[in-house]
């Protein structure tokens, strides 16, 4: 069975916010905000909740806009993150015990501290092309194998 993970990127016109993540898993990397959906809660409801709670903003309205599967060489856990995207939010932003929050430019993405993968997908999000993808990585800086497509719907 696979573990359900989401993540919320959180726009504004030009500006992206991202999240260093402080401990844990993805530690020392900047990544949008999410995590783990409990038993109880839609995967929408989770990335809602784990939103609020990465960096204090509220939104209602998360539009799905990709799907992306990670398998690690020798672990039989397979993740797959389900990706949001919100341009309607309310609240304030403030730094958890988990991530520490920051504003940057699209034209500006810190790829070099943030997860492999995401150079590759950030590019067909940025053009609002929906996608889904598959990445067998070799620890947690190498990718070996990946594929990546643009889909119509999720
Ligand atoms: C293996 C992996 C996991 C995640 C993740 C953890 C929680 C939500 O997403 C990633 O996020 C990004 N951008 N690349 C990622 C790779």
């Amino acid at each position: 069975m696979n573990k359900i993970l989401t993540l919320v990127l959180v726009r504004d016109g030009k500006r992206i916010l991202l999240g260093m993540k402080k401990r844990g898993f993805g530690e020392g990397r900047w990544n949008g905000f999410g995590g783990k959906v409990e038993k109880q809660e839609t995967i929408i409801d989770g990335a809602k909740r784990e939103l609020r709670e990465e960096c204090g903003l509220v939104s209602n309205i998360l539009e799905k806009i990709g799907l992306l599967k990670f398998e690690f060489v020798g672990d039989p856990q397979l993740l797959e993150v389900h990706v949001f995207t919100t341009e309607q939010f309310t609240g304030a932003v403030e730094e958890s015990s988990e991530m520490r929050p920051e504003w940057f430019d699209t034209t500006n993405i810190p790829f070099d501290k943030m997860w492999p993968d995401d150079k590759l997908w950030f590019p067909l999000y940025l053009k609002g092309q929906k996608f889904s993808g598959y990445f067998l990585f070799q620890g947690h800086d190498n990718i070996l194998k990946y594929t990546l497509d643009e889909v119509d719907d999720l």
